[in-house]
């Protein structure tokens, strides 16, 4: 066997079709930065899956590990925006029109990942009517239990006060706050010695999200430079909807924890 037999790169060295008539030289960099992420998305939903099954085995240090490699990817994913920003607005225009209305929201991959880490939005999954293998992975994954779920699942085995709502719920919703989560993890940052795998597990959580909003930030920016503030191919607002996004979080209980113990026990003397 050799390299390209095993890597099977008469496949994937043929998979770029550029669509542009005549033919633009920059189109080849918007395919294959879309095809690497593409890639890295693969292995994130890989690892992320495997994280998953471990916390639900109460295997945490091994899925720690599995997280590490998830960070890791994540900022290689971040850093690769810097590529696509050499391609200016003017070089774009030239093939734009030939994406139709074909856009970034019909990854399947990229919604996996978010729907793994718990934003559950169960209408992204009708984007996949025409797509079937796709649509059952994606309505799978929105049946399922997130990261998240199964972490505080986790808890609840481990003795805390993790409210029956909360460990037995209806996957497919998203996942709502609740006061007696976050007094679980005032608990474990008000003394992190006496939980410290929990607490690791925990800051490894905020580096994941911290990491994804970094991601969306990088696209939003670049969005920005490339195409101002015109909508979208996949008729969204372009980049007042991508910047909405960068509202949103994963595992909210685990942010609002940080403002507990930033302001402790002290009353506040008015807002200013
Ligand atoms: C010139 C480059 C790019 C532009 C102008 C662009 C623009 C946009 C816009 C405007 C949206 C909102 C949906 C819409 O109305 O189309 C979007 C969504 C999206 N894009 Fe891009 N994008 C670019 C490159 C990329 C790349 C390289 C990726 C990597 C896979 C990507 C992944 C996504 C994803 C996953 C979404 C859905 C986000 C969500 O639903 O929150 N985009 N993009
Ligand atoms: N939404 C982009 C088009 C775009 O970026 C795109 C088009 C086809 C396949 C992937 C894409 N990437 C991310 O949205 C635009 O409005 O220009």
């Amino acid at each position: 066997m050799s390299y390209a037999d095993y890597l099977d790169l008469r496949t994937l060295l043929s998979a770029q079709h550029p669509l542009a008539q005549p033919p633009q030289h920059d189109e080849l960099l918007f395919i294959i930065q879309h095809q690497t992420s593409e890639l890295w998305f693969k292995l994130v939903l890989h690892e992320l899956r495997s994280a998953r099954e471990l916390f639900e085995r109460d295997e945490l240090q091994a899925a720690l590990k599995r997280l590490a490699r998830v960070k890791h990817i994540q900022a290689t994913l971040t850093g690769q925006w810097s590529v696509l920003a050499t391609l200016t607005p003017s070089e774009y225009s030239q093939f734009r029109e030939f994406l139709a209305t074909s856009s970034g929201f019909q990854s399947v991959q990229y919604r996996a990942v978010e729907f793994l880490l718990g934003n559950k939005k169960a209408e992204m999954v009708r984007v996949f009517d025409r797509e079937p293998e796709w649509r059952a992975v994606l309505a799978e994954l929105l049946d399922q239990p997130s990261l998240y779920d199964v972490f505080l699942q986790l808890l609840a085995r481990r003795g805390f006060a993790v409210p029956r709502e909360v460990t037995d719920r209806d996957w497919s919703q998203p996942y709502t706050p609740h006061d007696e989560v976050l007094q679980v993890f005032r608990q474990v940052y008000a003394d992190p010695a006496a939980h410290w795998d929990i607490y690791e597990t925990c800051e490894e959580l905020v580096d994941l999200e911290d990491n994804f909003q970094q991601w969306r930030f990088r696209h939003l920016k670049t969005v920005e430079r490339i195409i101002g503030t015109a909508p979208g191919t996949g008729g969204s607002s372009g980049v007042t909807f991508l910047r909405r996004a960068l509202d949103q979080t994963f595992f909210p209980e685990l942010y609002a924890v940080r403002g507990v113990i930033a302001t402790g026990s002290v009353e506040r003397s008015g807002e200013r």
